[in-house]
């Protein structure tokens, strides 16, 4: 099987086309590709198959041509990645696939269209982020509160005094499994300014990333409310580059660099 590698500031993802949908992306599969070890290494895998040709997100294909089947390192599945979207669509422009400097990609948690910026950036329109309410995340003993954001998937974001730079995210950070059922990712960051944020996260299904995207536009909301603001834009700095998130009355919007880095022959075999 043929695979790219890619990544969006830092948030790294292999890359399957299966534009017929025929392919088997077992967990374990994903599992065995995303380790840093014993396979290619990676934050998630991306697999790339026709709309049309993906029963789960079929009634999708009259606006996008493309369905981004995207699955965490632990081989789960997850309604939507930002960062993903991202190198996905750079993906579709280097294959030729697809020719606009703006189009649709499917996803579980539905289309999202994407943009090419006059820099090269690519920026995703990621929908109205939710806020459900409040939580609390616990790291190393300590106790933070955090907004819970729905950004198509689960987020808990905790702006933090101490820097993030300090915070020991090697393991599973604790929450309430009664707010979040299906497991969540987490953001704690520092607010610099009225428009600036430094975070890390610990993704659900991968651990700590280097970059969430959809974490990204949590973390702005999260930030914005307590700015007393809900609309504008945002710098996000997340280990592995920056980010800009743009708050909108009806819409998010998250952009930065996308890149492929790889391309050959996955051996793997499950
Ligand atoms: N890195 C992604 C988010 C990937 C999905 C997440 N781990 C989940 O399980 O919801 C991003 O850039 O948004």
């Amino acid at each position: 099987m043929r695979f790219l590698k890619g990544h969006g500031t830092e948030n790294d993802f292999v890359i399957l086309p299966d534009p017929d949908g025929v392919v088997d992306v077992s967990a374990a599969l994903v599992a065995q590709i995303c380790d840093r070890r014993a396979g290619i290494g990676a934050d998630g895998v991306l697999r790339v198959v026709r709309t049309k040709q993906s029963p789960e997100v079929a009634e999708q294909a009259s606006a996008a041509e493309w369905f981004m089947d995207y699955r965490n390192s632990d081989g789960s599945v997850a309604e939507m990645c930002g960062n993903g979207t991202r190198v996905f669509a750079r993906y579709l422009i280097d294959a030729g696939l697809e020719n606009a400097t703006e189009f649709g990609v499917a996803t579980r948690g539905g289309v999202r269209r994407v943009r090419v910026e006059d820099n090269g950036d690519i920026a995703v329109d990621m929908g109205k982020p939710v806020v459900l309410g409040e939580s609390v995340a616990y790291v190393g003993g300590v106790e933070y509160p955090g907004v819970h954001v729905n950004v198509g998937n689960p987020h808990l974001a905790c702006a933090i005094g101490d820097p993030v730079a300090q915070l020991d995210l090697n393991h599973q950070p604790g929450f309430d499994p009664g707010v979040y059922p299906a497991g969540v990712n987490i953001e704690l960051f520092n607010p610099v300014g009225t428009s600036r944020a430094v975070m890390r996260v610990f993704e659900r299904g991968s651990g700590e990333t280097r970059s969430c995207g959809t974490g990204a536009v949590a973390t702005a909301v999260a930030a914005a409310r307590l700015s007393g603001d809900t609309l504008g834009t945002w710098t996000i700095e997340v280990l592995g580059g920056t980010l800009t998130v743009t708050l909108d009355e009806d819409t998010s919007y998250l952009a930065g660099p996308a890149v492929l880095v790889a391309r050959g022959e996955l051996l793997l075999a499950e």
